[in-house]
């Protein structure tokens, strides 16, 4: 038998519901609100059953509100068949509780030197706060998140990264010991795989562990181009506090080539914490990623915007 409509639709409480979500956002009429969704068809059968990587910033999580934001768009994703791999950054979180607890910190090519101590604070960060915080903020929304590190089923192996810097005065290369800082060596991807397609959405802490068992702090963008490289994913996502990669007049670049990215990070426009992140770019694409885009996360819905819309923000990175 067919459900007889309710007389007055605003009784229905699903209306009512979404009647109150309305009030504070632009008038739409549900013509277009229909519109929209339509338009966004050809958008979601291109990722169709496909894996993006998305890697969501320290900078970008902001207020608590827009962590919950971000986590009904990862939902919203994994409802349209799309499989969401989130990785999760933390720096500034890291930093706060580093400076409560009265422990120096300090950056080498925008990654954190790390020792005994800052390790077990980065973990503590990291893999617990953090990470539960955003599977709590998923699951709230109607997913299925799985919080896990590196670590976790040895699925990233890192062995200690090292960079040469150059001295500012004396202009002689030095090579800086960074500590318990670990490059991604090997991704196993047999713990992801029992996930991915499963309504189940990975979200990952970036440490990882050595061939001895130490445990390593990976830059979460580094994390997040191996895993996307390993994964094959469709599109990499870098959700970051900035528009996207900037000139040096401070203008948004929206398309920019390796050899591009490569020239701007050597003459000084792209510095600290941008260099991890175009050089992941790079990988990723090296590794087979289909597209990497650098973006602003604070912008509302700046996933949704970024895959199921026509207007590309941010700036893509291609070979
Ligand atoms: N050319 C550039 N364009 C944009 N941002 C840049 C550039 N060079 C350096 N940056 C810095 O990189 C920062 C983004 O890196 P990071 O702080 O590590 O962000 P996240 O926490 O999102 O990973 C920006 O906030 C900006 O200060
Ligand atoms: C080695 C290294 O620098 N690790 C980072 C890990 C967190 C991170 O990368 O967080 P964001 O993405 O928010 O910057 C750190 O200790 O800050």
């Amino acid at each position: 038998m067919l459900a007889v409509l309710p007389a007055n639709r605003s009784e229905n409480p699903t209306t009512q519901r979404k009647t109150r979500f309305m009030t504070d956002a632009p008038v739409i009429s549900p013509i277009d609100q229909a519109r929209i969704l339509s338009e966004a068809l050809p958008h979601m059968q291109r990722y169709d059953e496909e894996t993006i990587v998305i890697k969501y910033g320290g900078h970008a999580m902001g207020a608590e509100n827009d962590a919950k934001a971000f986590a009904r768009d990862i939902v919203l994703l994994e409802q349209t068949a799309v499989n969401p791999v989130v990785v999760h950054g933390g720096g500034p979180q890291i930093a706060t509780m580093l400076k409560r607890l009265g422990i120096k910190s300090e950056f080498a090519a925008g990654l954190r030197i790390t020792d005994g101590a800052t390790i077990e604070i980065v973990e503590m960060v990291l893999a617990g706060s953090i990470n539960k915080q955003l599977v709590g903020y998923i699951n709230e929304a109607g997913g299925k998140a799985v919080g896990l590190c590196g670590k976790d089923g040895n699925m990233v192996t890192a062995s200690k990264a090292t960079r040469t810097m150059v001295d500012p005065d004396s202009r002689i290369e030095e090579v800086v010991d960074l500590g318990f800082v670990g490059e991604p060596e090997k991704v196993d991807l047999t713990l992801l795989n029992q996930l991915i397609g499963h309504e189940l959405i990975p979200v990952l802490a970036p440490l990882a562990t050595s061939a001895t068992g130490q445990t390593f702090n990976v830059n979460a963008d580094t994390f997040a181009g191996a895993v996307a490289g390993a994964l094959k994913a469709k599109r990499l996502l870098l959700l970051t506090d900035v528009p996207g990669v900037l000139d040096k007049s401070k203008q948004l670049i929206p398309e920019l080539s390796i050899k591009d990215a490569r020239k701007l990070i050597a003459d000084g426009t792209i510095s600290g914490g941008m260099i991890p992140k175009v050089e992941t770019c790079i990988y990723a694409l090296e590794q087979g990623v289909e597209g990497v885009v650098i973006l602003d996360g604070k912008v509302p819905h700046a996933v949704l915007l970024e895959l199921f819309t026509n207007q590309g923000t941010g700036t893509l990175i291609h070979k």
